[in-house]
């Protein structure tokens, strides 16, 4: 679904993703680990078309949608709006199918997107990618900045999704508990080159990914 090969991207002459190879199979739901700087965000942004390959190649089977880091929501736009902006690309514009999913945006729906606290922008930004109705969801940090209870709630809506509806699920994550919880494979990428990959059981027990990214060894 997801066949990424030997992908380099570069900003000028500084290189982001160097030789690159991944794959997420149709109706996966895979993780991406890596610290600060490794070319995670990068790697979404090439996926959903925002940034071009310098070479390699990005091949993805039907609808990509992202769920950027940060949100980027328009802050003065209404949450319906910001939802039908998702839908634009698609010719969608019936919100109904998001209300369905995620109930709390149709009562946000007349609310300026930049008051909501960040556990319902996140929501927003849920729901616009949703309103493309993509085959391929690439979520870049769902967690960030999120109470605990809030992500919880949201990796139930995405974990459904996928076991569900078969939607395939790239989860990029600096929290690697939670990642290795919803996802049964996952790839580290540091400076821009795979440093391991594997099931998620295994990296667990892996010392330098305990260390790394889990605080130590999970018992
Ligand atoms: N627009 C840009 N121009 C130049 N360099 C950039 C640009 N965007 C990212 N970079 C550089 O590319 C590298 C990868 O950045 P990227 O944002 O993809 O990493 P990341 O893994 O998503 O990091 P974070 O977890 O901090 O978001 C970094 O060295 C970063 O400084």
């Amino acid at each position: 679904m997801i066949d990424v090969k030997d992908l380099v991207v570069s900003y000028g002459t500084a290189t982001a993703l160097d030789h690159l190879t991944l794959t997420v199979g149709r109706g996966e739901m895979v993780a991406l680990l890596g610290p600060n700087g490794a070319g995670k965000s990068t790697l979404a942004n090439t996926l959903a078309g925002l940034l071009k390959p310098t070479s390699g190649t990005v091949r993805s089977d039907g609808r990509v949608a992202l769920i950027p880091e940060g949100r980027q929501l328009f802050p003065d736009l209404s949450v319906a709006d910001n939802l039908a902006l998702g839908g634009w690309r698609s010719g969608q514009r019936d919100p109904s199918l998001v209300y369905d999913l995620l109930p709390r945006l149709a009562e946000l729906a007349g609310r300026r997107a930049g008051v909501l606290s960040g556990g319902e922008q996140q929501m927003v930004a849920f729901g616009r990618a949703m309103m493309s109705r993509p085959d391929v969801l690439v979520v870049d940090e769902l967690s960030l900045g999120l109470a605990p209870t809030v992500t919880a709630d949201l990796a139930a809506h995405l974990t459904a999704l996928n076991s569900e509806q078969g939607l395939t699920v790239l989860l990029i994550e600096q929290n690697a508990r939670l990642a290795f919880e919803l996802c049964r494979r996952a790839y580290v990428l540091e400076s821009g080159r795979l440093v391991t990959e594997g099931e998620c059981a295994v990296l667990a027990d892996d010392p330098r990914v305990a260390s790394a990214y889990l605080g130590g060894a999970i018992t």
